[in-house]
Order: structure tokens, then C-alpha cells, then sequence
């Protein structure tokens, strides 16, 4: 029997006959994350069908090659030695090498914190505003925010990614250049948000400080001979972001500097821990007892083989309010894609559309389309509550995330309605009722803390890998974010009026933008 033929017995049955017999699923476990698979179209044939499929598609050797820094990513020609970023005890000496980019930014970092650094006048940095976008900019962004109450107190920590100058400007309003650190993040560093903004808060501390202004930046870059170009021969801190570092797996990196100083300084620490214990789990742990294995899996499945166009990641936790939009960048710029490395067209969807947000908060918005809209969306729970949190809140919340998996699943027929709700006209019962057959995923943590923070990322990055293997692909590259930059470029003259626009609906947009 193939998948589809999986996919097609079980898509005949009702959803809760499915169930009744998942419901005694054992759920998964590693580095302080249970996960529970059972609310899905999946049965003991089609996951003997799937672990099947993994060994016939070298999911384990992807992952030896992964941890023996092998060439995993055809299209740069390079190693994908992310991992090596959190590795405490490396052996090899390309991962020593990584490994030491870290420990440089650490040794920098509590040098600001504890002010042996200062800035050009002597002052110590009170504020840190870092610089960068996309894998330069999201993983920062999320740390800071989910452990907000780790931050020290007297260092103020903003960001800035997006070209709209008023970015930069509420980023920079109210500081002092003489103690502020700027902290540029730009693997390539040729990035024209990055560069915009940086040449822009360079001209703000020159301002002030025309002498030793470059003291008040720190540029991490894998292209330092920019960074120095940039810096044109005054003195300035670069820090190293290694090449086999893909921008979207680059949140274990110096790039993380500014939650390095403005954090206490233990939380980046136990992020990497937690990181690494998933490392080992994923390096070890066999098909059916893999974590990354078994999402990845299920990801197929959901996508390829049932034809589910989008996940919905329902975050029930204030401190991962920002992880949807992190594993947007991570999953659909590493997967959304539709050629193989040696050209071939793949065979079926990939990376479904992900999307979400907090919960409870997106129950009063969006939970309305999961439950009663035509198009049926997986859903994905991380139910994680914060590490001090009053007990009646995490009750609640997590009430909240088991009732919508429950609702989403068992739905609500008609007869219930009318024999909860006798009295109701038919018109107003019909429109009580919730389809149901709706799958989910559950992945819990008792709290959510650093360490855990940390494995979760983790797994979601292999994850991402061993999905982009099912379905042929190299996650490490991203073509298509290439042509809308280059077309910018060419717009930009139109749009000073040096030129006509080629499209014609572009040129009549610039004309009304113009006039
Ligand atoms: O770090 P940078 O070189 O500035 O790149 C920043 C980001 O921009 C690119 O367009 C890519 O799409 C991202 O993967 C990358 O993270």
C-alpha cells in the first residue's frame, strides 16, 4: 500500500473512529518537550508506512551528514554547521572554529554588560539598538521578547530591520549616542535594509561623536572585508558569523550579541544547553522515537500525501508570541520551493503555508476560521506557560488550548446542538455547528524557560531539514527572495522619475505615487 492509499482509508473513516483508537498513542518526549500526535489522520499502518518511507528517503544518514559536517547544502557548496554554534565540547576543528565565533561575543558581551568596554567618551552603554533583517533580526527579536523579565535593567535594548525610516527612528528616540552600542548584524553584509540603516545610525553618532564614533558599533558579519570597507579605516569591533551559518539558523550566533548583553547573562547559556540536548536527541534517537523524524513526517504527510495547504501554530504563551512569524522565516524560506538541487521539478506540495499567533488572543479572531470556515487547517498547540506565572492564569490558558484541540476535532453536530439548545430555530442550530475532523498537534512543556526555548528551536530547525529532504529539497538556499530585490533596484529610478517603469501597471502605479 502507498501513502496515498493510506490517505484514502483513512480520509474514508470519521475522524473520531480514528481517534477512539489514537487516543491511546504514546506521546513523545526529549529535552523538556512532550508531544502528542495522536489527533491525527494517522493509524499504526500508515506510520509503519511513513517510518518506512524515512528509511527508504536516508533520514538517518541526512542526519549523520548533518552532524559530520558534510556538504548538506548543494547550491553554496557548504557544511550547514548551525549546530556547532551550541556544541560545548567540540572535537573537530571546524567546529572548535564556529563554536569560538560564540565565545568571542560572549567575552564581548559581558564586557559591555560589566562596562569594561565604554563608549568613545567614556560613558557606558546604557542602550544597545540592533541592526539587521530577516535571520539577522527575528531570532534576536524572539529571545529578547520571550524573556523580557530577564532583561537588566540598566540596559535598554530596541531594534531596528525594516527600510521605513521611521524604524530607525523611533528605534534611536530618546537615546544619547555617547551611550549607545550599535549592533549591526549582516551575514552578507550587503543587505540593503541593514546597510540603509546602519549608514543612517552612523551618521547619527557622528554627529555627535566625530572622533571614535566606530567605537559605538559592532558589526558581525561573514564578510568582513565589507564591514571594513564600511568602517573606511576607523577602528571597529567585527565579530565573526561563519559561512556554513544560514542566516535563519543563525539565532545560537554572535548575531545574538545584544540579547548577550542586554539579558541576564545565564539565559543565552541555557538556550544553546536546551539546543544541544535536542541535538543529541535528534543525533541518537531512532525513526519511530525521533522528534525531528516524526514532525517532519507528519509535515509530508499533512502537506503532500493529505493535501493540507497551510498550518495554523497556535503559541499559548506570551513568551512565544513572536515564534510564528520566526518559523515562517526558518520553514517557508527554507522549504518553499518547488525544484530540486539538480533541477527537477518536485512531484507534489511542500512547505504549506504557516501562519498564527498567540493564544488565547487569536481565539477571538481567527479560531472562528479554523473552526467553522469550508478549508480545513492543521493546527499546531505550544502550550509552555511562563516560568513564574499565577497558577489560576496557566489553568485557564491551558483549559483553553486542550478545548479549541477538542472543539477543532470532535466538532459540534447538529442533534447536539438541538439537544443541548432545544428551543433554537434550525436556521440559528445550522450555524452552531462545527464540522470537526480538523487534526492537531500538541507539543507541551510544564514552563517555558531558556533552556527549553532552546530544544524547541532546535527541533524545529531539523525539522525543517529532514521535511526539505522528503520532499527533495535543499533548505539552505533561497533563490527566490533573490528577483524582488533586483527588480527594486530598477524601480527605484522610476520612481526618482529618471526613467519610465517597463510594466505598464507599474509605470501608471508610479505616476499616481508621483503625482
Ligand atoms: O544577514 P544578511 O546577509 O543581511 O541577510 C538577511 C536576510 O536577507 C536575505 O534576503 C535572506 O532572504 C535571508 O535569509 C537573510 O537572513
Amino acid at each position: 500500500m502507498t501513502l496515498h492509499d493510506h490517505a484514502e482509508r483513512l480520509r474514508a473513516l470519521p475522524f473520531r473512529t480514528i481517534l477512539s483508537v489514537r487516543a491511546a498513542t504514546k506521546p513523545l518526549s526529549a529535552a523538556g518537550w512532550n508531544v502528542d500526535l495522536s489527533r491525527h489522520y494517522l493509524d499504526t499502518d500508515a506510520n509503519a508506512a511513513l517510518f518506512a518511507f524515512a528509511d527508504d528517503m536516508r533520514l538517518k544518514t541526512a542526519i549523520d551528514q548533518l552532524f559530520d559536517g558534510e556538504m548538506v547544502n548543494p547550491s553554496e557548496g557548504r557544511a550547514a554547521l548551525h549546530w556547532a554554534l551550541r556544541a560545548k565540547e567540540p572535537e573537530h576543528e571546524t567546529v572548535r572554529d564556529v563554536r569560538q565565533s560564540v565565545v568571542d561575543a560572549e567575552t564581548l558581551a559581558q564586557e559591555i554588560a560589566w562596562s569594561s568596554r565604554k563608549g568613545a567618551t567614556g560613558e557606558r552603554f546604557k542602550a544597545v539598538v540592533h541592526i539587521g533583517i530577516g535571520g539577522s533580526d527575528f531570532g534576536p527579536r524572539l529571545i529578547a521578547d520571550a524573556f523580557e523579565d530577564r532583561r537588566r535593567e540598566d540596559i535598554e535594548l530596541r531594534y531596528c530591520a525594516n527600510l521605513d525610516p521611521l524604524d530607525l527612528d523611533l528605534a534611536l528616540k530618546g537615546l544619547d549616542p555617547a551611550q549607545t552600542l550599535i549592533v549591526g548584524v549582516s551575514k552578507s553584509f550587503g543587505t540593503e535594509e541593514t546597510l540603509y540603516n546602519l549608514s543612517r545610525a552612523r551618521d547619527w553618532v557622528k554627529a555627535s561623536i566625530p572622533k571614535g564614533w566606530s567605537k559605538h558599533f559592532a558589526l558581525i558579519t561573514a564578510n568582513r572585508d565589507r564591514a571594513l570597507d564600511w568602517l573606511d579605516g576607523a577602528d571597529g569591533l567585527i565579530l565573526n558569523l561563519p559561512e556554513t551559518i544560514g542566516g535563519r539558523f543563525s539565532i545560537w550566533s554572535a548575531g545574538s550579541l545584544a540579547c548577550s548583553i542586554a539579558l541576564q547573562s545565564d539565559v543565552m547559556e541555557d538556550f544553546r544547553a536546551g539546543a544541544e540536548a535536542m541535538d543529541q536527541h535528534v543525533a541518537t534517537a531512532d525513526i519511530a522515537d525521533n522528534l525531528a523524524i516524526r514532525l517532519a513526517l507528519l509535515d509530508y504527510w499533512n502537506a503532500t500525501i493529505l493535501g493540507f495547504g497551510a498550518r495554523a501554530l497556535l503559541a499559548y504563551s506570551r513568551r512565544l508570541r513572536l515564534l510564528p512569524a520566526y518559523l515562517q522565516q526558518l520553514e517557508m524560506e527554507s522549504n518553499g520551493k518547488s525544484v530540486r538541487p539538480d533541477g527537477r521539478p518536485v512531484s507534489g506540495p511542500t512547505a504549506p503555508l504557516l501562519w498564527g499567533g498567540e493564544g488565547t488572543i487569536g481565539q477571538h479572531s481567527y479560531h472562528q476560521w479554523l473552526h467553522q470556515s469550508p478549508s480545513m487547517v492543521p493546527a499546531e498547540f505550544i502550550l509552555a506557560p511562563g516560568e513564574t506565572s499565577d497558577s489560576d492564569g496557566v489553568t485557564g490558558l491551558t483549559a483553553h488550548a486542550l478545548a479549541q484541540a477538542e472543539v477543532l476535532a470532535n466538532g459540534r453536530s447538529l442533534a447536539d446542538v438541538q439537544a443541548d439548545e432545544p428551543d433554537l430555530p434550525l436556521e440559528i442550530a445550522a450555524q452552531k455547528v462545527h464540522a470537526g475532523g480538523r487534526p492537531s498537534t500538541i507539543l507541551h512543556a510544564p514552563r517555558l524557560n531558556p533552556y527549553r526555548l532552546g530544544s524547541l528551536i532546535a527541533l524545529f530547525e531539523h525539522r525543517t531539514y529532514l521535511a526539505g529532504k522528503l520532499w527533495g529539497l535543499n533548505s539552505f538556499d533561497q533563490w527566490g527572495v533573490e528577483r524582488g530585490k533586483t527588480m527594486a533596484g530598477r524601480l527605484k529610478p522610476a520612481l526618482r522619475g529618471e526613467r519610465q517603469a517597463s510594466d505598464a501597471i507599474t509605470a501608471k502605479l508610479i505616476a499616481a505615487i508621483r503625482s
